[in-house]
């Protein structure tokens, strides 16, 4: 079994996260979770309302995906979830469920808030922009992941994480 079990696609609200993570997911032929959906109705509500989440507010939510994410590896199903994860300690959360690769999808602040600014019926107010660049924790040498600049097309970036998953997969079969 390859190493990159769990893709988990991360960054801040606008980033593509959604848009991105469901064509590897097809592409790899994955189970796939959208986190926004696993929020409690109070933290949608929260948001809604202009308020940044807490950790406090995220620790249940995180270990709602942390068990899903190991569901998934006790079944031996490979999986791709989107999550913001913009923490160093909310990863490490994550990463108890199971072998796990991140790829931050990095968006300049200008071009995040035009997507935000365009998208409708989504309950995250662009407003809240600032606080989740705020809390944002690049990722570590430490973790397992990449980075990528995200301002090309959603195919392009799937098909290039689709790529490098597959060829991460390949050294260590
Ligand atoms: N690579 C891309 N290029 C241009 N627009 C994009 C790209 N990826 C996503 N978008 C658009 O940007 C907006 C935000 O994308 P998306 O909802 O996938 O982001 P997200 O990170 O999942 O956001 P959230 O966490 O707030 O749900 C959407 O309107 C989407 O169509
Ligand atoms: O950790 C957080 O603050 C949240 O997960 C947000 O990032 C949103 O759920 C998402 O981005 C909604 O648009």
């Amino acid at each position: 079994m390859s190493d990159v079990q769990h893709v988990v696609v991360m960054g801040v609200s606008g980033s593509g996260k959604t848009t991105v993570a469901q064509l590897v997911a097809e592409r790899l032929h994955r189970q796939f979770l959208e986190a926004d959906d696993q929020h409690p109705a109070a933290n949608v509500a929260k948001m809604a309302a202009g308020e940044p989440l807490t950790d406090q507010d995220r620790a249940p939510w995180l270990a709602t995906l942390r068990d899903w994410l190991a569901e998934q590896t006790r079944a031996g199903r490979p999986s791709v979830l989107t999550c913001s994860a913009l923490k160093v300690a909310y990863r490490d959360v994550l990463r108890a469920g199971g072998p796990v690769l991140f790829v931050h999808l990095d968006v300049t602040p200008d071009v995040l808030a035009q997507r935000m600014g365009q998208r409708v019926g989504h309950f995250m107010p662009p407003a809240l922009l600032g606080s989740q660049l705020a809390a944002l924790e690049p990722l570590l040498p430490t973790e397992p992941g990449f980075t990528l600049d995200a301002t090309g097309t959603a195919q392009s970036l799937a098909a290039q994480i689709a790529d490098r998953v597959r060829a991460l997969s390949d050294t260590t079969m």
